[in-house]
């Protein structure tokens, strides 16, 4: 027995191909999909990050570029390079690598973006709307891991999602994401006693935690589809998940790998979401 293992590298592999041929028929259009990336300051991770967006962009044809400010920039000078971009008619995506120095206000910056070129849906417009259920640009890694779900032909309605995290661009939307799907949702957090007692008895377990292998197999039952959505660098260099994978696997009826799980599907959503903002089909203004 054991786990299924849902890669999301492979799945990223055949959902780029699809975008690729779409992407060649918007340019024989004449639309070429432009995405912005800004990248502020050196921290290792980000520069990574952004750079597997920029090669995972130009392998479906579109058109990414980076823009590299300085870790003392001023909020100001980011909000002006940000209304620069949303005027800017051949951008259709702006994305702004977060973290950001403490000196700048996040909320202000992701406020200052245009919510019809909001790529990660992280304005409160795109948010609002997706918590009404309305057509708009869902947060990258909640719409991978639904994504992810759907692939497998995974029934979310009338299931129990437990949820362990609630930050703004995980935990709290892909809540929101799975309510959507008519699924019972429920959320834990650190300041949740008896943690085991929900993830016990979750049909579907998001982790989202942030600490490497905390979850093991006495947090599950038999036949939980459990989705890692830890990303830790061990002392070794070695990337792992929240979950104890070898443990995990030997007890959950699916799960996500860490690498090659919902990392991979968050950059390739993002790809979706700028080919849908080159299509300026979202109705936002
Ligand atoms: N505005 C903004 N939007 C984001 O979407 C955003 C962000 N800021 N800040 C940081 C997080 C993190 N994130 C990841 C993307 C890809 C992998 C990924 O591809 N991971 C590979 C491994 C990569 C490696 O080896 O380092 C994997 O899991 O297989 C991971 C994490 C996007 N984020």
């Amino acid at each position: 027995m054991g786990a299924e293992i849902i890669n999301g590298k492979e799945l990223s592999k055949s959902l780029k191909g699809k975008m690729k041929k779409e992407v060649s028929i918007l340019k024989d259009k004449g639309l070429i999909p432009h995405l912005t990336v800004v990248l502020v300051g050196d921290n290792p991770a980000s520069k990574s990050y952004v750079s597997g967006k920029e090669k995972a962009s130009r392998e479906v044809g579109i058109s990414s570029e980076i823009i590299h400010l300085e870790n003392s920039i001023a909020e100001k000078d980011l909000l002006e390079v940000i209304d620069k971009l949303n005027k800017d008619k051949n951008v259709h995506g702006i994305l702004v690598q977060l973290p950001l120095p403490e000196h700048i206000q996040e909320q202000h910056v992701i406020e200052a973006i245009n919510p019809a070129k909001d790529v990660d849906g992280f304005h409160p417009i795109n948010i609002g709307r997706m918590m009404t259920g309305q057509d708009t640009f869902l947060p990258c890694t909640p719409y991978g891991i639904i994504t992810m779900l759907k692939s497998k032909n995974i029934p979310m309605e009338g299931r129990h999602a437990v949820i362990i995290g609630r930050s703004n661009i995980v935990g709290k939307p892909i809540g929101q994401m799975l309510l959507n799907e008519h699924a019972t949702v429920t959320y834990c957090h650190s300041r949740t006693p008896n943690l085991k007692e929900h993830t016990t008895k979750a049909d579907i377990l998001i982790v989202a935690i942030g600490k490497a292998n905390v979850i093991t197999a006495d947090y599950i039952k038999e036949d939980t589809v459990v989705i890692d959505v830890g990303i830790n660098r061990l002392d070794n260099g070695k990337l792992t998940g929240d979950v104890h994978f070898e443990e995990v696997e030997r007890k959950a009826a699916y799960l996500t790998p860490v690498p090659r799980g919902v990392g991979p599907m968050t950059i390739t959503m993002l790809l979706e979401n700028t080919i849908k903002a080159a299509k300026g089909l979202t109705n936002i203004d």
